[in-house]
């Protein structure tokens, strides 16, 4: 068979995974081993597509929806959750069945799902806004801050017809993109214009957009760090294209070597692979790195010299820990070296859903989309109107948290309170669990500088490896299978984030409240203890 382009750019796709792969989850091999189908390449049709003769045959089966959707996978929500949940139902319905008596979500970012409480001003603006007729009672005076009562005016008059249930102009409500640019430019002391924000769903669906905008084949590559959130393989298998990985530098606290993102772009283009973007995902998920400022100048100008698209994915903005490390946006950065809409293409993402405010479920976020030319931002204007508009409520959130209660204002003092309640709270738990990580025999865990999570490297004894194979499981998943079932804890395995080859690791959220902590630690310990006596080589 004539060995195909497309042949070649899955293998690069593969490099990342190629260890792992090895070891694919035991539903996945089982769906593989029992599917008659020969996939050409990722954009190919099946063997089965052709073959349609019985009139009994479902419209639709595994073996005729789009390749890429099968292709595509989301560890966060994976297997191991899907097996916490049915022992969560199993404890509910029968107490004592299992030796734990509750599960311990560590495996996604979702503050509030673990009892973090949303910042009350955001909420009385929130409230103010989806019921405005409350807003002239006099009751409201003693229930709602003054500021909250006046923010929601602000926002009501900016809203045409004060009508928050209408669709809004596709790119979001003008005057919440004029505030968002402000909150842009007083954080970075560079201008911002309105019209380079899109307004969306979280953060996802700005990704999925641009994804959609960059990758035209499976010959288009989009250069992601190793490990990587998982929203990035997705959505880079569901348009099609082909991921190119970097591996982030454990060694030096998951560093980004330009080295790297030369060699691999090199290696890349020489398979036939146009580069077209840049991912860089700062403070960093899975690893919760804070790239230094230095790096940052070092991306930017690998960036501009070899005229890739910087994805710069900013959603943990807030979210930084050590005192020797401050979050510095993209955007700022190439500013601050001079260059300008001319010189970089750039998209900064935001989300609701990450920093103290953790506003998930409200879906709301935006991109922030500079040095693209104005035929391009009125092609993403047309995918973005596709969907008419984003929800009002994340609108209005995003609009909040890039301008919140300022000094001065009623809701100010105790705005403050409980962001820093919530980030120390956060700093603290962090330290704790990476403390009690690098107590652990075969176990070593960086610094989570940043972001909401720890991604510790488990030295895996060949026993355990051996065992993990015969049941057609990654290692590191059949350490977080034994885990669950033992203790009720959830990790995510570092294979679902992809990890340099030879190596296992597990994401863990630093996001339960600090109360449960202690329960984690010592059943963790108590754990891991009995799994390396069962498995010491
Ligand atoms: C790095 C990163 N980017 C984007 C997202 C998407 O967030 P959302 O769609 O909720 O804004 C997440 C969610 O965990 C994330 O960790």
């Amino acid at each position: 068979m004539r060995k195909s382009v497309a042949g070649k750019l899955r293998k690069a796709l593969e490099l990342s995974f190629q260890h792992n792969r090895r070891f694919l989850s035991s539903s996945h091999s089982r769906f593989l081993s029992s599917t008659p189908v020969v996939f050409d390449s990722a954009t190919s049709t099946s063997m089965a597509d052709s073959s349609s003769s019985s009139h009994a045959s479902p419209p639709l089966s595994l073996q005729t929806i789009n390749p890429k959707v099968l292709k595509c996978e989301y560890a966060v929500r994976g297997e191991i959750v899907t097996l916490a949940q049915r022992l969560q139902q199993e404890l509910q319905e029968k107490p004592g069945s299992h030796p734990f008596d509750e599960i311990l979500y560590c495996n996604i970012g979702n503050p509030q799902s673990l009892g973090q409480q949303p910042i009350t001003f955001f909420r009385e603006v929130l409230a103010l806004c989806d019921h405005p007729a409350i807003l002239d009672k006099s009751e409201t005076q003693g229930l709602f801050s003054a500021d909250a009562i006046e923010r929601a005016w602000q926002i009501l008059d900016q809203i045409p017809g004060r009508a928050t249930g209408a669709y809004s102009h596709s790119q979001g409500i003008k005057g919440l993109r004029d505030t968002i640019a402000a909150g842009i430019e007083a954080r970075d002391g560079y201008p911002a214009n309105p019209n380079d924000i899109f307004l969306t769903d979280g953060a996802s669906p700005a990704v999925h957009m641009m994804m959609q905008l960059l990758i035209r084949s499976e010959k288009d590559g989009i250069l992601c760090p190793i490990p990587q959130y998982p929203l990035y393989s997705a959505s880079i298998a569901l348009h099609g294209g082909t991921l190119v990985p970097y591996y982030l530098d454990e060694a030096s606290g998951w560093g980004l070597e330009i080295l790297e993102l030369k060699k691999q772009l090199e290696e890349a283009k020489s398979k036939g692979i146009s580069v077209r973007a840049l991912v860089v995902i700062n403070p960093g998920n899975p690893t919760g790195q804070v790239v230094a400022e230095g790096n940052q100048r070092d991306i930017v100008e690998f960036c501009k010299q070899e005229g890739l698209v910087l994805l710069a994915d900013e959603v943990y903005q807030e979210n930084v820990y050590v005192p020797e490390k401050e979050f510095h946006s993209f955007k700022k950065v190439s500013r601050s070296m001079g260059y300008g809409e001319d010189d970089i293409a750039l998209v900064s993402f935001q989300s609701v859903s990450k920093g103290y405010y953790g506003e998930c479920g409200k879906r709301g976020g935006y991109m922030e989309v500079t040095g693209f030319s104005a035929d391009i931002r009125e092609q993403i204007y047309k995918v973005a109107s596709v969907n008419l508009c984003s929800n009002i409520s994340g609108q209005i959130l995003a609009s909040l948290v890039m301008s919140p209660p300022k000094v001065g204002d009623e809701s100010y003092e105790s705005y403050r309170a409980e962001r820093d309640g919530i980030l120390s709270s956060l700093a603290r738990r962090a330290k704790t669990l990476e403390d009690a990580f690098n107590n652990l025999e075969g176990i070593t865990c960086n610094k989570a500088e940043g972001a909401m999570y720890l991604f510790p490297r488990i030295n895996l004894p060949q026993k355990a490896i051996k065992a993990a194979e015969a049941v057609k499981e990654a290692p590191d998943a059949f350490y977080c299978h034994r885990l669950l079932n033992a203790t009720g804890i959830v990790f995510v395995p570092g294979s679902g984030f992809g990890q340099a080859p030879g190596t296992w690791h597990f994401r863990c959220t630093i996001l339960p409240q600090e109360d449960k902590i202690p329960a984690i630690v010592s059943r963790l310990t108590d754990f891991h203890k009995g799994f390396m006596d069962e498995f010491r080589d």
